[in-house]
């Protein structure tokens, strides 16, 4: 690691984050597409396509996912209409302290930029979702459209996580078993964001991110965006200087995927996750809101993580999320 930091937070990867804050340059790089269709037969070759696209750059885009585009659609209308909700009606649905399930207003505040994201997130973790749904009457079908997205968002990322165990030699259902939604300590959230409009803004009101440079907590984000409502830039390399970023374009019927610091400590380093944010919109660009939906793999609290090389100490999943939970929201 070379860039230094005095934040004092106990991970490294944190205090790394506290470097990450400017704006930086631009620079075009190639995001890998990599088709899933035939899984069974391609397996191996699938395999070796993730493998190097997330050695390489840590991000790469999904086609022939198996996520009918209606289903994406779906969830984006329902994301929509929750959020259309007066903040008293969104207000009965907190976010629980270090919990990832209920609503928050512009309260995440990344340590890269040391001030709050411009965006408000409902978040579904299933076993914590006591009293956090909206009721039927208030927009009804919700609840089975935003369960059967997470299940479908699931059941890709653990196909791309069987190849991730192929390659790192661990039993083809090791991360599906470390994911188990049937289990009591399961973690893995499915996050609806929505970035507020920038019509009408006010000079000062571009200066902050809709999301400040970060990596992901978890070990593999799959991302759906809409297309028209870009912003989204990453940066591979963080050990680099001078930070370039890449604009990642949304595209219908693509899943932008990228690698969380879990699977990059889960594979001794082998895996990068990369830096990414959400850029303010350009005045001469959409300024409506921008929705996007992220699902986090999150290994289940009690899935002990350590990598085949054993190069870092074994932690367990939930000591490792709470760590970074704390960091990003102050209450
Ligand atoms: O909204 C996006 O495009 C990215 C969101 C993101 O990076 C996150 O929630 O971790
Ligand atoms: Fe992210």
């Amino acid at each position: 690691m070379t860039t230094k930091s005095n934040a004092g937070y106990a991970l490294d990867e944190l205090n790394q984050e506290t470097n990450f804050g400017g704006v930086g340059g631009l620079k075009h790089r190639d995001i890998p597409r990599i088709d899933l269709a035939s899984f069974k037969v391609r397996k191996q070759e699938i395999a070796d396509q993730l493998w190097t696209a997330s050695t390489e750059i840590g991000f790469f885009q999904l086609i022939n996912h198996g996520i009918p585009q209606e289903q994406v659609d779906e969830a984006f209308d329902m994301t929509a209409k929750f959020f259309a909700f007066a903040s008293d009606v969104k207000a009965k649905y907190p976010l629980g302290k270090g919990t990832n399930a209920g609503w928050e207003y512009k309260s995440q505040v990344r340590p890269s930029t040391g001030t709050a994201d411009n965006k408000e997130s409902y978040q579904i973790t299933l076993p914590r979702m006591a009293q956090l749904w909206p009721t039927g009457d208030e927009i009804p079908g919700f609840k089975a459209a935003m369960l059967a997205f997470e299940r479908a968002n699931w059941a890709v990322g653990m196909k791309v996580l069987s190849c991730f165990a192929l390659k790192l030699g661990f039993k083809p259902d090791f991360f599906t078993e470390a994911h188990d939604p049937q289990s009591a300590e399961y973690q893995s959230t499915l996050r609806l964001l929505h970035y507020l409009p920038m019509t009408n803004a006010k000079p000062e009101d571009y200066t902050g991110w809709r999301a400040g440079a970060h990596t992901d907590f978890d070990c593999l984000t799959l991302l759906h965006q809409r297309p028209g409502q870009g912003g989204l830039q990453l940066c591979p390399g963080k050990e680099s200087a001078e930070l370039e970023w890449t604009d990642v374009e949304p595209a219908l019927g693509v899943i932008t995927c990228n690698i969380g610091d879990m699977l990059r400590r889960w594979s001794d380093d082998r895996l990068l996750s990369t830096l990414h944010r959400v850029r303010m919109p350009k005045a001469d660009e959409y300024l409506g809101p921008r929705y996007s939906l992220p699902f986090f793999c999150q290994a289940n609290k009690d899935a002990m993580i350590q990598g085949p090389g054993k190069i870092y100490d074994q932690i367990s999943a939930h000591d490792y999320l709470q760590q970074r939970i704390a960091a990003n929201f102050a209450q």
